[in-house]
């Protein structure tokens, strides 16, 4: 049906690097360079070649009119205080960005304060961050194009909408942290890189090193800002600020890569006489003091009280704590919330003055607590649902909080409380999108499946009530397994399309390498045990198709980003598991990835090459080098259906990695053999004015949606039921 057309990318087996001995060939390295002719010619033959595959893929547009309808609900976010205003977010349904709206109370209209949508003609301006100054005076917000993670930073004066001509390029991975006297604010920058220009930033694959804090001045150019932090000898190192609440203290965290430590030190800036002027013309940076001097840990602020900081901390508390010291006695650190047995602390805020707000994972679903902040006594529980708070709104001087609650089969519930109340209650704001979906027909179960190992993963399941498990069923799994991420319930239009109008079962697999239990559970998915993510993910698969949830030419694995490696090392491993495969802005060469924009900062869960014990680990698992055929081994067997998915200005995982697997997969399987049984198609999807994510609109995750799940139903014989 699909007359297949692969092109024959030139394999350079000239390539080669030896890693302690051990010669490695890479011969479509030339791939890596996104300028290079031969790279933009085969781009141009792939897209050819998966719009081929597209176009014959018959439900395309019953799936194009029902996701379009079903994405078409309001959808709002947590209304928050700044200053006397309040602020939040809004999408009608099909606008390409949400709007950010002003109100002077939550009962008065929103007047819009900021829409991205007219800052360009397609929707790939999106509004990336945003920071209020301290009675909400000014607003400084970033601005990203395409997709890329570079961020332009403008300021607007919240009165008259007025916007500044202040504009802060090549900012990345940066807080915003305004002084309390309005006059500016901290943030954080690249060098920029050697010959990119601000209109094809994020196309470029450069690594990201010397990370820079600058404070800018209101009203000033962007050349005059201090420079307040830059490490020479640890390039690596990234920082980010945060000013007290009671705006005396700067704070500076310090990361080497993306585990959960940080170095924490800080800066009293009332002691700064003459104000932080004063440094740009002595030309000195900020004198701080060393509070954790090492990454032994996560320290994150939760409150102060003069010189008595408290912090959410993962120190000797795998689960997170919360820990109180003063700065005056540095040494002396103690619990205020200490660890749970059970349950993992994912994240601490302090409000109503005296209270912690405590939102805990247990068992992968979402409970909040509210514990006195002085003594850290446990007052009371919040009753929610089960699913996930996806957003909490509230600061240290309000007494009224927001927090948005969303689960598979409910898009969002806007709750308020005042916890000044004497029995404070969680009362509906407002319930977002509930008419698009009728709920009563599905249900979610949760299962723990035994892994290879006998660990216990959890896993969700979606599917129609009374679900008949005849192994009829197609199926999605989907997994991430890394960085400590957790996998809470989360509400999915695209997935739940193929639940309501495929009979389909949608299983979200909490593999190793999650943070669902914590930093433990983190470690398991890491570094020389790398392989649990895939031995969990794999054993979630095969307990899909015991259980009679679906069959392996039925059952579709889908991931993004590390989750796109999982995919990518499963269907490597284990090809007559899966019958079709999503592998999303994967990471795919394992051995070279620490050598593009901010890939360095993954070692410290995936390790690096350059290192020879985890060389002789990631080379067992690295999809780029461990494609396979399959019918060598089973006769007849071959690849499922698989579709990579990348974007040209995806510059956290840069396209050369799918770029790379696609070509060994298509020589491996495909071209290098006149009799290969590969039939299932090998196919990429490659987005343009996109990239990792972040920031995408509307009608990009729509189309993406339709592509991706029209090959799902087409490679897994899905029929559509109205
Ligand atoms: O790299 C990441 N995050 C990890 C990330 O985006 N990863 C990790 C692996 C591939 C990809 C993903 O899974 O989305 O964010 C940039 C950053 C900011 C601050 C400190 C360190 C790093």
């Amino acid at each position: 049906k699909f007359n297949l057309q692969y092109t024959q990318a030139r394999r350079d087996e000239s390539v080669k690097d030896v890693y302690y001995g051990v010669e490695i060939v890479d011969p479509y390295r030339w791939l890596e360079d996104p300028d290079f002719p031969e790279t933009k010619e085969f781009v141009e033959r792939q897209v050819e070649l998966a719009n081929n595959v597209l176009l014959k893929c018959s439900n395309r547009e019953k799936l194009k009119e029902k996701v379009t309808s079903m994405y078409n609900y309001p959808r709002y976010g947590c209304p928050y205080k700044r200053g006397n205003k309040f602020f939040h977010t809004h999408n009608s349904g099909l606008q390409a960005q949400s709007v950010l709206y002003i109100q002077g109370s939550l009962e008065a209209d929103a007047d819009v304060l900021l829409d991205p949508n007219a800052l360009s003609n397609d929707g790939t301006v999106a509004l990336s961050m945003k920071e209020f100054s301290e009675n909400a005076e000014f607003m400084a917000y970033g601005l990203s194009s395409s997709g890329s993670d570079w961020v332009t930073i403008k300021v607007m004066c919240v009165e008259d909408r007025f916007v500044q001509p202040d504009t802060i390029s090549w900012v990345k991975f940066s807080s915003i942290s305004w002084t309390h006297d309005h006059q500016g604010f901290f943030y954080n920058r690249y060098p920029q890189p050697k010959n990119v220009e601000c209109s094809d930033a994020g196309t470029e694959t450069d690594i990201n090193l010397f990370h820079e804090l600058y404070y800018h001045f209101l009203g000033t150019d962007q050349s005059d800002d201090i420079l307040c932090w830059k490490d020479l000898e640890h390039s690596a190192w990234l920082s980010s600020t945060r000013i007290t609440d009671d705006g005396k203290y700067l704070l500076l965290l310090i990361g080497e890569g993306c585990d959960p430590v940080n170095r924490l030190y800080y800066c009293d800036l009332t002691e700064i006489s003459g104000g932080l002027k004063i440094l740009k013309d002595t030309n000195s940076i900020l004198p701080f003091t060393k509070l954790v001097d090492n990454f032994e840990a996560q320290h994150l602020y939760v409150a102060n009280d003069g010189p008595i900081f408290t912090f959410f901390t993962n120190k000797n508390a795998p689960k997170y704590k919360v820990t109180r010291v003063s700065i005056n006695d540095p040494e002396v650190w103690w619990n205020v919330i200490p660890e749970s047995e059970t349950d993992v602390l994912s994240s601490v805020r302090c409000v109503n003055e005296k209270n912690l707000l405590a939102c805990y994972i247990h068992d992968v679903k979402h409970v909040l607590q509210v514990h006195d902040l002085r003594t850290g006594e446990f007052q009371w529980r919040l009753p929610l649902d089960i699913g996930s708070v996806t957003e909490i709104s509230g600061n240290r001087k309000d007494s009224e909080i927001f927090i948005n609650v969303t689960s598979f089969l409910t898009p969002g519930t806007i709750y308020r409380s005042d916890l000044s109340a004497p029995k404070p209650e969680l009362k509906v704001l407002r319930e977002i999108g509930s008419e698009i979906f009728v709920r009563s027909r599905f249900e979610t179960k949760q299962v723990f499946v035994t892994s290879k190992d006998g660990a216990k993963v959890p896993m969700f399941i979606v599917s129609e009530k009374d679900l008949v498990q005849d192994g009829n069923h197609p199926a999605l799994l989907y997994g991430y397994g890394g960085f400590n991420i957790s996998l809470t319930p989360s509400f999915s239009v695209s997935r739940l399309v193929l639940v309501q109008h495929y009979g389909a079962v949608v299983a979200v697999a909490n593999v190793r390498g999650g943070g669902e239990y914590g930093e433990e559970w983190h470690k398991a998915g890491c570094l020389l045990k790398k392989q649990n993510c895939f031995d969990d993910f794999i054993s979630c698969g095969e307990y899909l198709v015991k259980e009679g949830y679906t069959q392996s030419n039925r059952l579709c694995i889908e991931g993004g980003s590390n989750g796109g490696l999982l995919v990518a090392a499963c269907i490597n491993q284990r090809p007559d598991l899966f019958g079709c495969a999503l592998a999303h802005v994967g990471v795919m060469d394992m051995l070279r990835f620490h050598k593009f924009t901010i890939g360095h900062a993954w070692t410290s869960e995936y390790g690096c090459s350059d290192n020879e014990e985890d060389f002789h680990n990631l080379i067992k698992f690295s999809p780029i080098h461990n494609v396979c055929r399959p019918w060598e081994q089973m006769k007849g067997l071959q690849y499922p259906s698989t579709m990579l998915l990348t974007a040209d200005h995806d510059d956290r995982v840069v396209p050369l990695h799918s770029l790379k697997l696609l070509a060994a997969l298509q020589y491996t399987l495909c071209t290098s053999l006149a009799d290969s049984p590969q039939t299932n198609p090998i196919i990429a999807r490659i987005d343009r004015k996109a990239g990792h994510g972040a920031g995408r609109p509307t009608q990009k995750i729509i189309d993406e949606v339709i592509d991706a799940y029209s090959f799902v139903v087409e490679m897994t014989s899905a029929t559509w039921m109205d």
